[in-house]
């Protein structure tokens, strides 16, 4: 099985003031492609930090992370914003869809970003769409319901075919029957277009419905 990420004792230390704050102590970890995880934790454990790193987004202070051999901590900031646009569709617990832009043109953002035409993202979008089951693609966001927010949220990370979908708390916001209709959505697309799937929640229904879990407790990342 071929490995997607390689983490080597990856290190994480924000300075707060004179504090030195040691979030990530010592990761190691690898994931198969096309796999699905879950990352667990208390609050102020690390997980957001370990997906901001995972999505190039944030880098380590010590260790190296690879993505499919490319060693991500020698990116260019230009090779990071490509490999982000590329390679990985990110999911957040507060969506951060524009409200006044219709659910077609926020799903279309990434394929404007790209610069494919017109005609290809609409169609990319419109596909994307109806895989999480959204029809009505002209209504403002702002007017959408949280659950339904999400799922342009999630379209919007898919429309591109990421390689893979980076989540952080996408059922954070949620009710329970919205949670575990977004949770069954990513792993319907996680196991229909094969897209290796990293979640980091507190839920532990969204957690089990992965086919692994990690807790992150100290600064060390544990198989449960
Ligand atoms: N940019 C930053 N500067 C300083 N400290 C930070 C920064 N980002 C995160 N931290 C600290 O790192 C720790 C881990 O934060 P992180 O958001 O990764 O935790 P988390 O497990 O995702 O928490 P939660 O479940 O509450 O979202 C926290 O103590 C946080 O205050």
């Amino acid at each position: 099985m071929s490995k997607i990420y390689r983490l080597e004792h990856i290190e994480k230390v924000f300075l707060s003031g004179d504090d030195k704050v040691e979030v990530l102590k010592d990761i190691t970890l690898e994931i198969n492609t096309g796999e699905s995880v879950a990352i667990v934790g208390a609050s102020g454990s690390g997980k957001s930090t370990l997906l901001h790193i995972m999505g190039a987004l944030d880098y380590p202070t010590k260790g190296r992370i690879f993505f499919k051999d490319k060693n991500i901590g020698l990116f260019s900031e230009k090779q990071k914003a490509c490999f982000r646009n590329q390679k990985i569709g990110f999911v957040f617990q507060f969506h951060h869809l524009l409200p006044e832009f219709s659910v077609l043109e926020n799903v279309a953002m990434p394929g404007i970003i790209r610069g494919l035409s017109k005609s290809r993202i609409f169609s990319l979008a419109k596909e994307a769409l109806s895989m999480v089951g959204l029809e009505e693609f002209s209504r403002p966001v702002s007017v959408l319901s949280g659950g339904e927010k999400q799922r342009v949220a999630i379209a919007r990370a898919i429309v591109l075919e990421p390689e893979v979908i980076l989540a952080d708390e996408p059922t954070g916001n949620l009710d329970e029957a919205n949670g575990v209709k977004v949770g069954n959505l990513l792993c319907h697309l996680n196991k229909e277009l094969g897209t290796t799937l990293v979640v980091v929640t507190h839920n532990h229904t969204l957690a089990s419905l992965m086919q692994k879990t990690y807790q992150l407790k100290l600064g060390e990342l544990h198989a449960l």
